[in-house]
């Protein structure tokens, strides 16, 4: 209980900073509603019964006041469409702004480099996460809180109400609610945890299984795991269905205790009241309210069903979220460097999240600004880890980093389904047709766009589909040249690009790269050649640092790959 506080109490924490006095608002207008529905049932009942004895005699009859009763009833009638309409739209208003400023926030921490990294990796289910986990939250509000505020409200007003006609049936009324249906609601929330734990993970297994059916049959039909993949699919399935299985149950229980519980309410308040209006202590209205205010007790607990079965899931959800709500969990920006240098590693250690030392193991090394260093070495040494680290995606584990604000093209630039210029806009938002077109032009493609039929306001499909590998290639390098950094990070940029067009664009780049530094992680000849000092790296460490003119550097630039 503890721990589920605990981990509650970011989010909790977040809404009450986000729209706090609404959120207490429309808490308060869902007790009102609750407190005058209750009111209006009791009372209602009390005139009824009061008006049909009063008409029993002419003199009764003439001296009942029918008008003040009758005021209250509308008062309460009223009062309560009111509350409940202003509780919907504060309620539901105040729950949107709150979702949106949590998932702006989020969405904030995963746009930083180091984040987005992460969610590169393994974008569907964070992506899942990002959004159901939200919207699971939702219910921590409407379908807990707000619930839970108005039962233990409603045993209080139910024991103050009782007490008016015989204290102890109030105080009895008012320990059965808290005890029974508290305990209801905290036993069903508890028995709900794992099945709603299960389902929400059961979900996510069955989205990112069907979709890694959809995108990648072609691939799974060749190597013949298109049955497996649909097994893995059903079996996802069934475990959905299992867990709904599971929470359909607790909720019939649930709901059975919850109608037994109120059953047992209504029978000994209508023996009790029964008792005492033989007794003469209260008479017979007065009985018809008591009855009717312990009818309508136990439904706003009945209300916290929803909520406390779907508590395993909210929780789940916070869990989630809650590490991410942290001011120092989002962003790790990379240090500046000091002046007259892009980049300073001292001794760094770096590697990704399962082993974060095992990659990059010590590297001391400096470029000055307007250097242009190339990083060879086998494949799988680190070359690419050494520019993500640059760009701030990854920390150090030991040692330092510092390093000028860089742009990074990676060797699986993502592009979008959306036009050539939306594409390359994402890099400059404010950039016209001319400087993209430039931007183009230097990356060698401006030819290729201008001879589709819509020019720059072609469509790509997913994953730029509409252009070939080496078109992709060119336009992630595009849109690299818009972004005004001074340090660009190319991760093998001509990369499946034929000799004669490749070398076109190391020229250009070689001139749109002006005064910026360049990095330049590569195993072939002519990228390379672009630098005036060559970095070797094997096994994590640097083995090699030659300067342009020299045979070493020489050498190096023999043993990468012709063009
Ligand atoms: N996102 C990642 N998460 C975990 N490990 C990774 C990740 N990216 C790379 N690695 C591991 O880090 C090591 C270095 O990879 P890196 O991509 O930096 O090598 P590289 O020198 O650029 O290779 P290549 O020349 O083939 O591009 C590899 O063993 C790789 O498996």
């Amino acid at each position: 209980m503890r721990g589920s506080l605990k981990t509650l109490l970011p989010v909790i924490k977040l809404f009450w900073i986000e729209r706090g006095a609404s959120l207490a608002l429309g808490a308060g207008l869902s007790a009102l509603a609750m407190l005058a529905g209750g009111g209006l049932l009791g009372l209602s009942g009390w005139f009824i019964t009061a008006s049909a004895f009063a008409g029993l005699t002419a003199a009764s009859a003439i001296v009942f006041d029918v008008f003040v009763p009758s005021a209250g009833i509308r008062l309460f009638a009223i009062g309560r469409t009111a509350a409940r309409y202003g509780e919907r739209i504060v309620t539901h208003d105040a729950t949107l702004k709150v979702l949106a400023a949590l998932r702006e926030r989020l969405f904030r921490g995963w746009a930083e480099p180091a984040a987005a990294a992460m969610m590169i990796r393994r974008p569907a289910k964070l992506l899942f996460r990002l959004t159901n986990d939200v919207d699971a939250l939702d219910s921590l509000y409407l379908r807990v809180l707000v619930p839970a505020v108005v039962a233990v409200l409603a045993a209080f007003a139910v024991t103050i109400a009782l007490s008016f006609i015989n204290p102890i049936l109030g105080g009895l009324a008012g320990l059965w609610l808290v005890v029974i249906c508290v305990g209801l609601s905290f036993v069903a929330g508890r028995m709900a945890l794992k099945p709603g734990r299960r389902r929400a993970h059961a979900m996510e297994a069955l989205r990112a299984r069907s979709i890694d059916l959809v995108a990648g049959q072609t691939e799974l039909a060749m190597v013949g795991q298109l049955r497996a993949q649909r097994r893995a699919v059903a079996e996802a399935d069934r475990r959905l269905a299992q867990a709904d299985d599971d929470l359909n149950r607790i909720d019939s229980i649930a709901a059975a205790g919850f109608s037994l519980a109120s059953t047992l309410l209504l029978t000994t308040t209508l023996l009790i009241v029964a008792w005492l209006t033989k007794q003469g202590t209260i008479g017979a209205p007065a009985a018809a309210f008591a009855l009717l205010v312990a009818f309508a007790a136990t439904e706003p607990f009945a209300a916290m069903r929803r909520g406390t079965l779907e508590f395993g899931r909210t929780l789940l959800a916070a869990r989630r979220i809650a590490p991410r709500l942290k001011p120092d969990a989002a962003v790790r920006v990379i240090a500046r460097p000091d002046a007259g240098y892009a980049f300073q590693l001292t001794n760094a250690f770096a590697g990704y999240e399962d082993d974060t030392r095992s990659i990059l193991q010590g590297l001391s090394f400096s470029l000055a600004v307007g250097g242009r260093l190339a990083v060879v070495g086998p494949s799988g040494v680190g070359k690419s880890t050494l520019l993500a680290l640059l760009a701030g995606e990854i920390a150090t584990a030991d040692g330092s980093a510092a390093c000028l604000p860089a742009a990074r093209l990676t060797q699986r630039s993502e592009l979008f389904q959306d036009t050539v210029r939306g594409n390359l806009q994402l890099a400059a938002p404010d950039a016209d047709d001319n400087r993209l077109r430039e931007a183009l032009a230097t990356a060698g493609l401006v030819h290729d766009i201008e001879g589709l039929p819509h020019g720059l306001s072609t469509r790509l499909g997913e994953g730029g589909a509409g252009l070939s590998g080496g078109q992709l290639r060119r336009l992630a390098l595009a849109r690299l040249l818009l972004r005004d950094t001074p340090l660009w990070l190319l991760d093998e940029p001509t990369e499946g690009l034929d000799a004669d067009t490749a070398r076109a664009v190391l020229e250009r780049l070689a001139l749109a790269a002006g005064g910026r530094s360049l990095v330049i992680a590569t195993h072939i000849r002519r990228e390379a050649a672009l630098a005036d000092r060559i970095l070797l790296l094997d096994g994590g460490s640097i083995v090699a640092d030659t300067l342009r003119g020299t045979l070493e550097f020489e050498m190096l630039l023999d043993r990468l790959r012709p063009d």
